[in-house]
């Protein structure tokens, strides 16, 4: 069984199709890239998978459970159990420093906060960015705040992490880190990525391309060619 499988997904925003039918299974511990066109729907398929939207018909099913019908509160206690998210432009809480923001997730599932800091600043020694991680995050730089999203999306061990575009915002140095990062944690760890990007290099790197083209996941042209 896939620990993600979501099949013949549809949404729509008003008239604008988005996902018409798609479908995509990720094995436990498989780490994929996602490529497509702007527009393509690996934004709204994402967020999809991890239960930020219910999509309008198909099935979510995560470890063999469809995500779909569960209520909204069910829906952010399996992503904060399970799961973890990396969005563009992160969204950290700009009052906390880094080390709080990572933090955050593994209190909410009850780490003593002396286990969850050394935990916390671990993770941001190791990627690089312990100098700051008492630092409020609305005070550090792009590539330092996306280093500490990753951090916390990994801090709990979820079984799958979730990244849109983690690196669209940053330069090719920070992009490198927090992609290098990305890969690295979820390869320890054994967790599962997903991540959309525009850079084939990255995509490269991972166990599979998929690609979406109008709101359906495609096989990439040319594989095995
Ligand atoms: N909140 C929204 N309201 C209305 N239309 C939306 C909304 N979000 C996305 N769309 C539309 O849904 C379609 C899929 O968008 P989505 O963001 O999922 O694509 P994407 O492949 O992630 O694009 P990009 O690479 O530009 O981020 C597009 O036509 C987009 O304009």
């Amino acid at each position: 069984m896939s620990l993600v499988a979501a099949h013949d997904l549809r949404l729509s925003y008003g008239d604008t199709p988005a996902l018409d039918g798609c479908s995509l299974s990720v094995e436990a511990g498989e780490r994929v890239a996602m490529m497509g066109p702007s527009g393509s729907g690996k934004s709204t398929l994402l967020h999809c998978l991890a239960g930020v939207l219910r999509p309008d018909a198909g099935t979510v099913m995560f470890d063999g459970v469809d995500v779909v019908p569960l209520s909204e509160s069910r829906r952010s206690r399996l992503r904060l159990e399970r799961m973890g998210v990396v969005f563009q432009f992160g969204d950290l809480v700009p009052e906390l420093s880094l080390a709080e923001n990572v933090m955050l997730p593994a209190q909410l599932l009850g780490m003593s906060s002396a286990r969850a800091r050394s935990r916390a600043l671990a993770l941001l020694d190791e990627l690089g960015v312990a100098d700051v991680a008492h630092r409020r995050a609305g005070t550090v730089s792009g590539g330092q705040a996306q280093r500490a999203a990753v951090a916390r999306a990994i801090v709990h061990e979820p079984a799958v992490v979730y990244a849109d575009e983690p690196t669209g915002s940053l330069d090719t140095v920070n992009a490198e880190l927090v992609l290098d990062a990305l890969v690295d944690l979820t390869g320890r760890s054994g967790a599962a990525l997903v991540v959309v990007t525009h850079d084939h290099q990255v995509a490269a790197h991972l166990d599979r391309l998929v690609t979406m083209r109008d709101g359906r996941v495609t096989q990439p042209a040319g594989v095995g060619a």
